[in-house]
């Protein structure tokens, strides 16, 4: 099993003050989705809401000819999140994902962006969402094979009628943000696999799309380019806080990637959470199947393991925050010799100690810590 690192939780960017704050003061969501389908075959639109909507999937298929891609599904996409739909082949998430800009027309359900209802977009408005506000990265990257690097970076201002001097600048900047200064003139077929994807992403970035959907964009990559290509989306998310849904069947890739992971399976989603609660508290048996093999200790973190200090133990031993992992804590607490405090700024919340910390690895759950 290769090391897995989580990101620290994504912080809410300065852009999403853009949104309107919901009732709780929260900022609203860009994507919220409720009680969506997505049926193929005959007669798709009766399956919703029928008795038929609750047969498993293979009896579903028999009795009706019809599969449902998705099923019943709701969730929010927060404004400057990496919200990742995973799921094994066939469980929906390409589905899901292009029903979200309707390139798929979902069977029923509601769905808006910024509070807009997408299901009553007119075609024009359709558009102009796929262009400009939520632009697909697709792991057959669409380049031109007859034009060079830039001007396959420039094709989608050059569909929004932008002016070729402004749409050349915006291309040379998006070339130089994802590190292909200098391979501009270059053709596709004279990139790597590696490069390449890069060139789409810099395509669907010059659009400047509120989101970025991601259709398993790295799968075809090998692991050391793929690689390359999550710190690039890390450092990208990073810098701009941009709001990307990420559609993976690799769960370490989830891991490393997500602010938040939707599990898909037969169509619905049976775990919706952050990357630690997925795996430190999986929701049925198939989710705990899903992440037995994970280092548990790479993606926890030391809230799992506190207790209350006793005397002695409030002013000595390292310190470490809230969100480090167990394994840096194992590491502070092997080097220390004794327990480490972890520390909310000036605030103490607690201590670790070996014992707690191995038993958290080991799947126990541990007195007094969240659950
Ligand atoms: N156009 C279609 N007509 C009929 N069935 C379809 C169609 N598109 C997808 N499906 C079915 O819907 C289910 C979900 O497919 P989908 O492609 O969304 O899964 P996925 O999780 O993205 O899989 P993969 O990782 O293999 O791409 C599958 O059973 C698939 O066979």
């Amino acid at each position: 099993m290769t090391a897995i690192e989580t990101r620290p939780p994504t912080p809410t960017p300065a852009s999403a003050s853009a949104s309107a704050p919901g009732a709780d003061g929260t900022a609203a969501p860009v994507f919220s989705v409720r009680g969506l389908w997505k049926v193929f075959g005959p007669k798709a639109d009766r399956i919703p809401g029928s008795p038929a909507a609750d047969l498993p999937a293979e009896e579903l298929r028999r009795r009706t000819g019809c599969t449902a891609a998705v099923r019943d599904v709701s969730f929010d996409v927060r404004p400057g999140e990496v919200f990742v739909v995973m799921g094994l082949s066939g469980s929906g998430k390409s589905t899901l994902v292009r029903c979200l800009t309707r390139l798929i027309e979902p069977t029923s359900g509601t769905l808006h962006i910024d509070g807009e209802d997408v299901l009553a977009m007119d075609k024009a408005r359709l558009r102009e969402l796929r262009r400009h506000r939520a632009a697909m990265v697709f792991q057959h990257f669409g380049l031109l094979p007859h034009r060079s690097v830039i001007d396959n970076v420039a094709y989608g201002l050059e569909i929004q009628g932008v002016r070729k001097a402004e749409r050349r600048a915006k291309a040379a900047e998006m070339v130089a943000k994802v590190g292909l200064t200098g391979l501009e003139h270059r053709r596709p077929g004279q990139l790597s696999g590696g490069q390449q994807q890069r060139v789409g992403l810099a395509r669907a970035l010059a659009a400047d799309p509120e989101v970025l959907l991601f259709d398993e964009p790295f799968s075809a990559l090998d692991p050391l380019i793929r690689r390359d290509m999550q710190e690039e989306v890390i450092r990208l998310h990073r810098d701009e806080g941009r709001t990307m849904v990420f559609i993976t069947h690799d769960l370490s890739e989830a891991l490393r990637l997500g602010d938040r992971i939707a599990l898909m399976r037969d169509g619905g989603i049976v775990q919706l959470g952050t990357p630690e609660e997925i795996v430190g508290s999986p929701a049925d048996d198939y989710v705990r199947d899903f992440v037995r093999d994970v280092p548990r200790e790479q993606v926890l973190t030391v809230r799992n393991a506190l207790r209350a200090p006793e005397d002695g133990e409030r002013d000595s031993g390292p310190a470490l925050a809230p969100d480090a992992t167990i394994a840096a804590a194992i590491e502070a607490v092997a080097r220390s010799g004794g327990p480490a405090r972890i520390m909310d700024g000036p605030r103490l919340l607690g201590v670790v100690d070996h014992q707690r910390l191995l038993a958290v690895v080991a799947g126990l759950r541990v007195k007094g810590a969240p659950a």
